[in-house]
């Protein structure tokens, strides 16, 4: 687990935000390292849009502290922040070219540099034949990568994108994974918030899980991994009940029914060893004819961590 320091770029302390006598966001702490990619996962209504504006001074917590690059409110450091809110919009009638300019110059670059960065980067990401483009003739992936080249151009130091893969078609968000682990190669900061587990298990030093405002888990993938590792898998002919008198077992849930043999998920307790489960099962005389550690995806973590309604949250994200 990264350490905390008092320069983390991010510290957030018990946050709450209600909205009348609904709760949003529920005691929420965690802290961003220096030059790391933090993963913001939760099913629709979390809280992660909410958290995020929190973090930008868009909307004010109802409770709780914020810190964000040494200061209490972005609004004195957001030369220094890079923002893509879940809401897209680009002026419609404004060239590319100018639209990542104008965001550049109101982030303090001058008119002459916003325009330069603006031309480097549409070259750099194969735009530039569309830099005299309006945004209206921009189709919606492209119009999406020109917003987001409006975030980097003032080369903020602490990105905060809310979705950025929605909407970009796989060339694209392969495109953009590969932009985001090039901003931290430059020693940047990213949050960003995602649906989809794959782009997090790829590209994420930690994350956190939000469900219904609250944290669930933080920290990183070996961490959640070793919540989530006391799952075996064993295949045998013996019924469920053999293998829940055992010591050490939580619960036993049949994964799927077979002629003559039936595989299992066996959930041991925190403490138990997997191998002292096995011992118990040869002592006991049950035969197996597979027994190994479920290797857990962050696809099972999150359906795991994050409840019921993660998965159809998944469901939705890969549609
Ligand atoms: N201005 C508001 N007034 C009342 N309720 C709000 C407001 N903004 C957000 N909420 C509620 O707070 C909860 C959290 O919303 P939020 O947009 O932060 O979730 P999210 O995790 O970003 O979800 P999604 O993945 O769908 O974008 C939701 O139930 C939402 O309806």
């Amino acid at each position: 687990m990264t350490g905390s320091s008092p320069s983390d770029p991010v510290v957030l302390d018990r946050v709450t935000k209600r909205y009348g006598g609904f709760t949003a966001v529920d005691g929420l702490s965690f802290r961003v390292a220096q030059g790391e990619i933090y993963g913001f996962l939760g099913p629709n209504g979390a809280g992660k849009t909410t958290t995020l504006r929190m973090l930008l001074d868009i909307v004010k917590p109802s409770a709780g502290s914020i810190s964000i690059l040494g200061s209490s409110s972005a609004i004195d450091v957001r030369r220094r922040i890079g923002y893509l809110p879940e809401e897209r919009g680009l002026y419609r009638k404004m060239k590319a070219i100018d639209s990542i300019a104008y965001f550049a110059q109101l982030r303090g670059l001058s008119a002459g540099a916003a325009k330069r960065r603006a031309s480097e980067l549409l070259e750099e990401f194969g735009l530039e034949k569309f830099a005299r483009s309006k945004n209206e003739a921009l189709s919606k992936g492209m119009a999406q990568k020109v917003q987001l080249l409006a975030t980097i151009a003032h080369e903020p130091e602490l990105l905060i994108l809310d979705e950025p893969f929605s909407g970009l078609d796989p060339i694209n968000q392969q495109t953009l994974e590969t932009l985001i682990a090039d901003q931290r190669r430059n020693g940047r900061t990213i949050i960003f918030s995602t649906h989809v587990m794959q782009h997090a298990e790829r590209l994420c030093d930690r994350f956190l899980i939000l469900a219904h405002g609250q944290k669930r888990f933080d920290g990183t993938l070996e961490n959640a991994r070793e919540i989530y590792g006391h799952r075996l898998h064993v295949r045998s002919a013996a019924p469920a009940a053999a293998f829940e008198s055992l010591p050490g077992v939580v619960a036993v849930r049949l994964e799927k029914a077979g002629g003559e043999e039936n595989l299992y998920e066996v959930e041991l307790a925190e403490n138990a060893d997997p191998q002292a489960f096995l011992q118990q099962v040869v002592g006991a005389g049950i035969a197996i004819s597979r027994f190994e550690q479920a290797g857990a995806t962050l696809h099972d973590i999150f359906v795991s961590l994050a409840g019921d309604d993660a998965s159809e949250a998944i469901a939705e994200a890969a549609e």
